[in-house]
């Protein structure tokens, strides 16, 4: 509230009170002679006179009480207040109030009154004429002390409102050099020679104002609540020396603002020569209906106590202390606050159904604080598809998303509505959300990739439930929910993506605007709907935008610069002057109408809503929910962890290992069900699945699949220690996953530097997970020697019954660091040919081309690709089936991989790091996060994870 303290208005009572004493004192004096009369008359009881003599001394006390009432107010009235400004210490006052001025003081009436003997007192109270509660426009006599009488308004008005009140002083006379103090004053406008473009603007602020804060609720800009007014202005205007000092143009915009202003919070004050006529015979009191004499009429001041006085300040210092602190006052923050938008009681909370809508109250506009809202679905037999933001920064946007998101999610069950939050490449807006209980996917920092899958996976769902719809004979969503949701549930979907420019970089066959045509033009009809936003509504690499933007429906601006408001396409004219009345932060412009001009937008201001409550509503929703959650959270800038991976969720939800039917069942699984999405799974085949880090989607997982087919041997190859040294040590964590420890043998050779941080990483997977099940050795004699144990064990199998064999447990043999193997250099043998010179390079070799349709698959690690073209020719490197690169050089890229790809890995910096699997058989790179390794307790963690998930099985 403005006047929180004090009323002016109580002195108006308090006047009241003080009349209407003395009216009943003065009867009481009148009283005790018509008694007399009546007693003369003989008529009268006897103790008729001591009756009067109490009355008469009564109502003396309570004239003296409600004068001293009156005085105690006038003394608490605040500065800015008072009878005499004059008389107020400036220098002290703080200038941190603002006292809406309903009405105004211009001067003191002074109340002097006797009783009997108690002699005369003097009260001094504020004489008060309407402001901006009233339509009137005043006046006074212009004179000598005309200058006086106009500062001291406008220093009573600046000190009422020091950050809300802007003054237009228009002096044409002696251009400007009446109010030397202009400059000076907080907010103003500077006039010069050409009073009507001044008086023009201010007509353009006019219907700006009503245009943004009133309508028939609100109709007075005095009215609207304080937390959504913000730092709108109140303005006086006055015009000095009227009207000989003006053309005929100026007149009729003053009188036009006068007529017009007030309830739009301007005033215009004239400085009348009332002896001088208007130009072209044109009448005062036709152009100025309301105007009112300040000092004159009588129904504005009724100095019917006492004596009234102008108050005028004078003295220079008064004024500069006045000015000074004006210059101090800073601007008072204003929020609207979010409990006045939404019901905060939790138990109040998802009452709304979303079967034909879903809105959100977002903020407020004139005395309302609730009735800007966002909504998306079917209202009155009228879409509402997506929506789109545009702002700049600092803003309001991301408060915005959060009002949006918490009020949605306060009105809707997670059953009724679920969300796609996804922030662009820089972003990471969204971060608490996958605590919320309808976050279905939390995205941040998204990679365009990855933001593009989830265009896709929007799209594939809306084909799912199209598919659903068709096959139970209905046509959307709402039929599909009217006909009591046969199939279950369907929550509507709702896609945030911040800064979703991302999603067009880096797509150079142009797939992302695809998807987003796709998504406006056809989503809403299975309840999956977007609101998107950028700093622009236009971003840069969107191709066909037009395409784009006429299916979004709901456009959503903030405060932008001049320039962009000008050039927007998405608004008509007239919302493109109410965008640029969002000076401040938190106001918004809202059209559900494409921006047309022909049906309204809505403007006012959004919720502000603070990390703490906004940190308290997410876990008030998070325990009012009782059903399952399955956020995805997907973090672009760190690292995946395998104990996230939802594939080994899924696989892990089963009590008991899997058989082999139930195998098939899991691999075919599609992956947004959280299976492998593999048709090709056969157990007699003895796939090992092993995943190796998080592909650029929402549900895919990078994994290589080996199985007793040719070559199904790998290659992982970069220098990133991390990357390679993670891969490998989970895959070997991850061996008890596909058998049981007699159905699998392990030999590890680990060349890592001793002493390095990396020594001791693959050896902890075999400690921890493996029980030492894995041979493991450091060096390449001890392992040469496992390796002749394979080897007798391969010229074995080749001689078995091929039942037999594929029975026999699988081996796999992990080398790390295998550069520094130097027996798998390749020498020039006695021929001239290229050579292993040591039986076990000569063993590995054999097994690289035949091993692994016996059960006996190769996993090597090079930290360059140089090393890896000694060990191997150009046919063995393709006799890897699974090749997983990290950033290299691009001339080694095209060597190991034939494509560059592994160069442009790493283009956005070191962190997060990528890599790149290569399936021979599949031809098409697939982008991932690598498993890494990093401190020892994550791994542990990890571990631990996949050790608690084994012992369920055990
Ligand atoms: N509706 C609002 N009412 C009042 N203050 C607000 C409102 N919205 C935001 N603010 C204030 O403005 C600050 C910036 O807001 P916010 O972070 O939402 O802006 P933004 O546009 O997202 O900025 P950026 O683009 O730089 O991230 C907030 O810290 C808050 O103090």
């Amino acid at each position: 509230m403005y006047n929180d303290d004090v009323e002016l208005t109580s002195t108006n009572d308090a006047r009241k009170t003080v009349r209407e004493q003395v009216k009943e004192s003065a009867l009481a004096t009148i009283k005790p002679i018509q008694n007399t009369v009546a007693t003369l008359k003989g008529k009268v009881l006897p103790n008729a006179i001591n009756n009067m003599n109490a009355d008469y001394e009564a109502s003396k006390k309570n004239a003296a009480k409600a004068a001293a009432d009156l005085r105690n107010i006038c003394a608490r009235l605040p500065e800015p207040l008072r009878a005499q400004l004059d008389s107020v210490n400036w220098e002290e006052y703080d200038f941190a109030h603002n006292y809406l001025p309903k009405n105004l003081v211009v001067g003191l009436e002074e109340i002097t009154y006797s009783f009997g003997g108690s002699g005369k007192q003097v009260i001094q109270v504020p004489k008060e004429i309407p402001f901006y509660a009233s339509d009137n426009c005043y006046s006074f006599a212009q004179g000598d002390d005309s200058i006086t009488i106009i500062n001291t308004l406008v220093f009573r008005l600046a000190a009422m409102l020091p950050y809300s009140s802007q003054f237009t002083l228009i002096d044409p006379i002696k251009m400007g050099q009446s109010f030397p103090y202009t400059k000076r004053l907080p907010f103003k406008r500077m006039v010069d020679n050409d009073v009507s473009r001044v008086l023009e603007e201010i007509l353009t602020d006019i219907v700006r104002i009503q245009n943004s804060f009133l309508d028939n609720n609100t109709e007075r800009l005095i009215d609207v609540d304080e937390e959504i007014l913000g730092n709108a202005k109140f303005e006086l205007i006055v015009a000095k020396d009227f009207p000989q000092a003006y053309d005929r143009r100026s007149i009729e915009l003053l009188a036009k603002i006068a007529s017009t202003g007030p309830k739009a919070g301007k005033m215009v004050i004239l400085d009348l020569d009332s002896d001088k006529a208007l130009p072209n015979g044109a009448e005062l009191s036709v152009l100025f209906p309301d105007l009112k004499h300040i000092y004159k009429n009588e129904n504005q001041l009724p100095w019917n106590l006492g004596k009234g006085f102008r108050d005028s300040v004078r003295n220079t210092d008064t004024i500069n202390a006045i000015l000074d602190g004006l210059s101090r006052a800073k601007p008072k923050e204003t929020k609207l606050g979010f409990s006045d938008v939404i019901e905060m009681n939790p138990e109040l909370w998802w009452q709304e159904d979303s079967m034909e809508v879903i809105s959100a109250p977002i903020g407020g506009s004139g005395s309302r604080k609730n009735d800007i809202e966002l909504w998306f679905g079917e209202r009155n037999k009228q879409p509402s598809s997506h929506g789109m933001l545009a702002a700049m920064t600092g803003a309001g946007k991301s408060n915005l998303y959060h009002a949006f998101i918490l009020s949605l999610a306060s009105r809707y069950s997670p059953e009724d509505l679920q969300f796609y939050l996804i922030d662009g490449k820089q972003g990471v807006e969204f971060q608490s959300y996958p605590k919320l209980p309808h976050a279905r996917v939390v995205s941040l920092s998204t990679s365009p990739q990855l933001a593009r899958s989830v265009l896709q996976e929007l799209l594939d769902e809306m084909n799912r439930r199209n598919e659903m719809f068709k096959n139970l004979g209905l046509s959307d969503f709402i039929s599909y929910r009217k006909a009591g949701s046969p199939n279950g549930k369907l929550p509507r979907l709702m896609l945030i993506i911040d800064e979703y420019q991302t999603i067009f970089e880096d797509d150079k066959t142009g797939l992302g605007s695809q998807l987003m045509i796709s998504i406006a033009s056809q989503s809403r009809s299975a309840g999956i709907h977007m609101f998107v936003g950028s700093q622009k509504f236009s971003v840069p690499g969107m191709s066909q935008p037009q395409a784009t933007f006429s299916n979004i429906n709901l456009r959503v601006a903030m405060k932008m610069s001049g320039e962009e408001v000008t050039s927007l396409q998405e608004f008509g004219s007239k919302g493109k002057q109410l965008i640029r009345g969002c000076t401040e932060t938190g106001q918004v412009v809202v059209s559900h109408n494409g921006g047309a001009n022909e049906l309204p937008c809505d403007t006012g201001r959004v919720a502000y809503i603070d990390e703490q409550q906004r940190q308290q509503m997410l876990e008030q929703l998070s325990n009012k929910w009782q059903g399952t959650k399955n956020t995805i959270l997907l973090d672009g800038s760190e690292q995946p962890e395998i104990k996230d991976n939802t594939q080994l969720h899924t696989l892990f939800s089963s009590p008991q290992r899997l058989s082999e039917d139930e195998w098939i069942l899991y691999a075919n699984k599609p992956h947004h069900f959280g299976g492998l999405n593999d048709n090709e799974w056969y157990p007699i085949e003895r796939p090992s699945v092993l995943w190796l880090g998080k592909e650029m989607n929402i549900h895919g997982q990078a994994k290589v699949i080996l199985r007793r087919r040719a070559h199904e041997h790998m290659l992982l190859v970069g220098d990133s220690n991390e990357a390679r040294l993670g891969m490998l040590s989970y895959m070997v964590a991850q061996l008890p996953i596909n058998a049981q420890s007699s159905q699998y043998q392990v030999h590890i050779l680990d060349r890592s530097i001793k002493g390095s941080q990396w020594c001791g990483v693959l050896s902890a997977a075999n400690d921890s997970v493996l029980n030492n099940h894995a041979s493991f050795s450091e060096s390449f004699k001890d392992f040469s020697t496992h390796l002749t144990s394979v080897m007798a064990e391969f010229t074995k199998r080749q001689d078995m019954d091929e039942e037999d064999m594929l029975r026999e447990p699988s081996i796999f043999l992990i080398v790390n660091e295998a550069q520094r193997v130097k027996e798998l250099v390749k020498k020039d043998n006695s021929f001239g040919m290229k050579a292993y010179s040591d039986d076990g390079g000569v063993n590995l070799a054999t097994l690289l081309e035949q091993g692994s349709e016996y059960g006996i698959h190769l996993v090597l690690s090079f930290d360059n690709v140089r090393s890896v073209t000694k060990a191997f020719d150009r046919n063995d490197i393709e006799s890897f089936r699974h090749k997983v690169a990290l950033q290299m050089s691009e001339e080694d890229s095209f060597r190991f991989l034939k494509t560059r790809d592994a160069a442009k890995l790493q283009a956005d910096g070191k962190k997060p790091i990528y890599a790149l699997h290569i399936d021979q058989m599949q031809n098409r790179p697939t982008k991932f996060k690598p498993y890494c390794y990093s401190q020892d307790v994550i791994l542990h963690e990890n571990f631990e994870h996949l050790s608690n998930l084994y012992a369920k099985w055990a």
